[in-house]
């Protein structure tokens, strides 16, 4: 489980951020006060506009980010007094972090299995069904740098389900990608879903949470505006699909 405790994420600006944000203060909050759940078995979508603390959210649960305020627990772990035992529970996905360009995902597959202390094996086992199932063995042995967006995504995602990770942490899985390497992904969150893995997604295309999610998460401006299944959801705005439902929530929130 993923249990968020009224987490505020307070960014200091520099100089160069105030003039570029066209603001005076040199303090932005990033994520403001947000609670919420996620069980095991499901698949919980953040979904919001551009900005919306998103990532700022996801990193603070994977310990990359130390939040300002708030408590996660991830698996019972805190991430701030048992970083290194989340870490083993997670799986992260994220496009800042970039696989070394001049490795094969072979090799990357290998060293980060070993960093978590994978049996070989395992390693030998989870390299053949990862590996299979993104159909990466055509480029398994080629550079990182020579790969095309789709291919260092796959790759990407490999890599980070080496250690078969009870909590999978991914920010916006399908960005870049084609719709049939998006659809591979997708079918895979839901395969780990239904093995009773906990999923956690961001995403801000209507269609994927909708589609994708158990229950979403809505947030705008890093405050949490909306919570539920796709039918609470939609009740709770009289909306026919998801967009409807979201532009409700965001005048609300704008009022
Ligand atoms: N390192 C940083 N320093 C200062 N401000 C930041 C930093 N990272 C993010 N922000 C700001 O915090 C806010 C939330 O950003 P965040 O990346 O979490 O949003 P997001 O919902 O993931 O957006 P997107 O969909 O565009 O990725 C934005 O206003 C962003 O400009």
């Amino acid at each position: 489980m993923i249990e968020i405790k009224n987490l505020t994420k307070i960014y200091k600006l520099n100089k160069k951020q105030m003039k570029e944000s066209k603001t005076k203060s040199s303090r932005k909050v990033a994520v403001d006060d947000v609670s919420l759940r996620a069980k095991k078995g499901e698949i919980y979508g953040l979904l919001g506009p551009n900005g919306a603390g998103k990532t700022t959210t996801l990193r603070c649960i994977a310990t990359i980010l130390k939040p300002t305020k708030g408590e996660i627990y991830v698996s019972g772990h805190e991430v701030q007094e048992e970083p290194e035992e989340v870490r083993k529970k997670i799986g992260f996905l994220t496009s800042d972090i970039k696989l070394d360009p001049q490795f094969t995902t072979d090799y990357l597959f290998d060293f980060f299995g070993r960093l978590h202390n994978v049996p070989e094996e395992n390693l030998k086992r989870r390299k053949e069904e990862l590996f299979e199932y993104f159909e990466i063995k055509d480029f398994a042995h080629k550079q990182i740098k020579e790969l095309s967006t789709g291919m260092k995504q796959k790759a990407a995602i490999a890599v980070s389900l080496v250690h078969d990770p009870e909590v999978v942490i991914f920010d916006e899985p399908t960005n870049g990608l084609d719709i049939i390497t998006a659809r591979n992904v997708t079918d895979y969150l839901r395969k780990l879903r239904d093995e009773g893995k906990l999923v956690i997604v961001s995403t801000h295309i209507m269609s994927e949470a909708e589609k994708l999610c158990d229950r979403i998460g809505i947030i705008i401006d890093g405050t949490k505006v909306a919570e539920g299944t796709l039918e609470e959801l939609l009740q709770q705005t009289n909306a026919q699909d998801l967009e409807d439902a979201f532009f409700e929530f965001y005048k609300l929130r704008r009022e």
